[in-house]
């Protein structure tokens, strides 16, 4: 039976007096793909705040391996988030610096490492992401598909448990995309990673999600959780339904 790695419980999140979403409950279990989907403006990136550390819930909370992250002290919420990886959206890798030595910042910060052990464990993760041989090339010699591979093999570089996506399509074209997804099916399947994105991207939603939630702006709550094709199958909610269909069960009876 999977374990619960992440669980969210009565999870009010706001912004001064702005509240985007209240009481929501939710559960990520071990080896999980997980999709937190919405339209935009629900509140995605905002709860993608609150699961990484970056942003302390209103009210509720966020329990990682069964640590709560925001009663735990900063050097214990250090340690948690520490096995976390976070594959931010625009990548965010340094230009000035190789792929190699991107991959390497979090080992030489984090390890007691030699340089050595580091420049084997920075090959070896590039070669699990396809980009053995590249690790003297700079960011802009790459496409944007290898580019976030490069920035996935950062997130990797302190082998996390749990690995967090941004987005992770966006700005790729469909195959680099298809190509991403396919990589976050391996390593989920060889690493025994649990994965949680943040997208709106139905081809990645429905390709590698095996729980989501649906998050809705306007009764600032989750409509609806489930296997992303359960939930296109059964058409829980109207909403939810036209989410998964672009729109197209409009014209199908409810
Ligand atoms: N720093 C902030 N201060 C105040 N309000 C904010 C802030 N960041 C986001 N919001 C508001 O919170 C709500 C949720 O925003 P959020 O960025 O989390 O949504 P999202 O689902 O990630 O959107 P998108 O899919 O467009 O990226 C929006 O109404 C947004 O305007």
């Amino acid at each position: 039976m999977q374990q619960d790695h992440l669980r969210v419980t009565d999870l009010t999140m706001a912004y001064g007096d702005f509240v985007v979403m209240r009481g929501i409950d939710f559960t990520v279990r071990r080896g999980e793909i997980f999709i937190i989907m919405g339209g935009s403006g629900c509140g995605k990136s905002t709860l993608l705040r609150h699961l990484i550390g970056l942003q302390p819930p209103t009210e509720g909370s966020v329990e990682f391996d069964g640590h709560d992250l925001w009663r735990a002290g900063p050097a214990q919420r250090d340690r948690l988030l520490r096995r976390m990886g976070i594959l931010y959206q625009s990548g965010a890798l340094w230009s000035s610096m190789t792929l190699a030595e991107n991959v390497a910042l979090p080992l030489a910060g984090h390890t007691d490492l030699s340089p050595q052990d580091i420049a084997e464990l920075v090959s070896l993760k590039l070669a699990l992401v396809g980009l053995a041989g590249f690790e003297a090339f700079y960011p802009a010699e790459l496409s944007g598909g290898m580019k976030k591979r490069a920035a996935l093999a950062r997130a990797m570089a302190l082998d996390p448990e749990i690995l967090f996506f941004d987005e992770p399509s966006a700005g790729l074209d469909p195959l680099s995309a298809k190509r991403l997804d396919d990589l976050i099916l391996h390593l989920r399947d060889s690493l025994g990673s649990t994965v949680v994105i943040v997208t709106h991207e139905l081809a990645s939603i429905l390709g590698v999600g095996t729980d989501a939630i649906f998050l809705d702006a306007e009764t600032k709550t989750i409509l609806a959780q489930g296997h992303p094709r359960d939930l296109l199958a059964h058409c829980p909610h109207p909403a939810v339904r036209d989410f998964l269909t672009r729109g197209e069960s409009l014209s199908c009876p409810a």
